[in-house]
């Protein structure tokens, strides 16, 4: 089975991921949860399921290469072989994401590589998109630039406010990082040398 950590701050990705990973047909094992900032609610989900969580608050750090490192620690104390971001904030130094290239795996509430960045919705709901959605790709050093693994859209409807189309795309997030996750777990789905996706149709 493979194994892999949760970096993450608000939940509702974590919970669905910790949900799918308690399936006995699933091909990873949540084996840690990493926080950057204390006391929020993923770390609580995942207590309660008994998995171990760790807070690497980047304000205790004086740069980026060591709050990085701080987390790269902890993921090699865990074994780790893949890490999904999910509500996660900080933008990851370039030798961090070179060292975890075809491992780090991020959901982003737009379909890219429309509307990257933050406040994806609301650049959707500006631009009159008629579909949005939410991609999980691998995480490359350009944010919001790497390879795709998996998309699922949704419709955007004539009165949807940035909160009632975030709300829409949260649920297809639910499906979409599960499903990517198990992709890339069992194989199914590789990052080639190259930066490009590679399946594996017999996985
Ligand atoms: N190098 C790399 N690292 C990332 C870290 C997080 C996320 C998650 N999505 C994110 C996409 C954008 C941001 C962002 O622009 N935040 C405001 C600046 C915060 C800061 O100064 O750190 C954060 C996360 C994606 C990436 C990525 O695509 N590449």
């Amino acid at each position: 089975h493979c194994l892999k950590c949760i970096v993450c701050v608000s939940g509702t990705n974590l919970q669905a991921l910790m949900e799918q990973t308690k399936r006995t047909s699933s091909s990873a094992e949540i084996v840690v949860v990493i926080s950057n900032q204390p006391g929020v609610l993923g770390l609580k989900r995942a207590s309660l399921a008994g998995i171990q969580t760790r807070v690497v608050d980047h304000k205790l750090y004086g740069s980026r290469a060591e709050f990085d490192g701080t987390i790269d620690h902890v993921l090699e104390e865990f074994d780790v072989e893949v890490v999904c971001l999910a509500g996660f904030m900080r933008i990851l130094t370039g030798s961090f994401v070179r060292k975890w290239n075809g491992k780090l795996l991020n959901i982003h509430p737009s379909l890219l590589p429309s509307f990257k960045g933050v406040n994806a919705q609301k650049q959707a709901l500006q631009a009159g998109a008629r579909v949005s959605g939410c991609t999980v790709h691998f995480v490359a050093e350009e944010v919001d630039a790497g390879a795709i693994i998996a998309q699922e859209a949704v419709p955007v409807l004539m009165n949807d406010t940035e909160e009632s189309l975030s709300d829409r795309i949260r649920e297809a997030e639910h499906r979409a990082f599960p499903a990517a996750l198990e992709l890339v777990a069992g194989g199914g789905v590789r990052l080639g040398d190259d930066g490009r996706i590679i399946w594996n149709p017999n996985a």
